[in-house]
């Protein structure tokens, strides 16, 4: 059975949809992560699976149960906006009152366990009104696991944190993880998704352009790779053919009497490449490989 099982999703407003038919499976376990540029329709999505919105078409599961049912919620937890504090209440109030809403109230023991968990420990009986922006998110992270849920949501759980609480949330998902949970959390941070997600997607326009575990994505990154040569001379009589060899190997961006640039798509070429100016009579002298950046992957057009 998949934590997360999505058939067609989608959401449309006045006629625009937003999210696309989404198909997606998310095993138990998996800590998955969502990446995408602002609009791109992530937290439309979360917000059908939660319940926040309804969805316009398709059919989505949560932990083996067709969605909504509010009593499946009972085993999810999800990040509150941080916004959604009330001021006059200590974070103990919070996670007793919202524990309660999820169905059994958290002891006191509890709340400290999970106060502790997110450095939160210290301000357990402090009114939420002072919190700093990461204080609260460190707040709406407790909130989510208080009812120690199977599944849980985290909508960009680190933005706006210190480096050190940056690394308790990791240690944190990772000890969920651990603990065999499942979470979906959304990032713009791709050094986080890299380091703590067994798999990532990422949508573009409402729909997943890409999916798979880091490897799978790296294997996509290495397959565009810029190779740009300085090199000797090629004799006139060699150059037809070189040129010609050149553009069965990848695409020829720059072919001039001294620099050559070609983006090739797997990484042996560039040994065949060298060879060919050699039997065409030229050196190669210098030879410099650009691989697009995590960003360009993952934001490309
Ligand atoms: N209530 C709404 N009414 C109309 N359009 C909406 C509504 N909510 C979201 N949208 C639109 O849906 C699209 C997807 O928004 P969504 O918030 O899901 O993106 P996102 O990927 O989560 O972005 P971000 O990274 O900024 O949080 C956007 O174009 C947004 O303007």
């Amino acid at each position: 059975m998949n934590a997360i099982e999505t058939k067609q999703l989608s959401k449309a407003y006045g006629g625009h949809k937003v999210v696309k038919g989404i198909d997606l499976s998310i095993k138990k376990g998996e800590v998955f992560g969502f990446l995408g540029r602002n609009g791109a329709g992530k937290s439309t999505f979360i917000n059908m699976l939660t319940g926040i919105i309804s969805p316009s078409g398709g059919s989505y599961s949560l932990l083996g149960i067709e969605g909504p049912d509010h009593k499946v919620m009972k085993q999810v937890g999800v990040m509150p906006d941080y916004s959604s504090f009330y001021t006059s209440w200590t974070p103990m109030e919070h996670l007793r009152f919202f524990s309660e809403l999820s169905g059994s109230k958290a002891s006191k023991v509890r709340c400290r366990e999970v106060l502790g968990r997110v450095d939160l420990l210290q301000h357990a009986n402090k009114k939420t009104g002072k919190f700093s922006f990461g204080m609260k998110k460190k707040l709406g992270i407790a909130q989510a696991i208080i009812h120690d849920p199977e599944l849980v949501f985290l909508d960009e759980p680190t933005s706006g944190m210190d480096a050190e609480s940056v690394i308790q949330v990791h240690r944190l998902i990772r000890e969920l993880q651990e603990e065999g949970k499942t979470i979906l959390m959304t990032s713009h941070n791709l050094d986080e998704v890299e380091k703590i997600c067994t798999r990532i997607a990422i949508m573009r326009d409402g729909i997943i352009d890409k999916i798979g575990t880091m490897e799978e994505l790296r294997a996509y990154y290495r397959s565009t790779m810029t190779v740009k040569m300085k090199h000797s001379i090629v004799p006139i009589q060699e150059q037809a053919k070189l040129k010609q060899w050149l553009e069965s190997a990848g695409t020829l961006l720059e072919h001039g009497e001294a620099v050559t640039v070609i983006t090739i798509g797997d990484e042996k070429k560039i040994a065949e490449i060298i060879r060919a100016f050699t039997q065409c009579k030229a050196d190669v002298l210098r030879v410099e490989v650009e691989e697009p950046s995590l960003e360009d992957i993952f934001l490309d057009e």
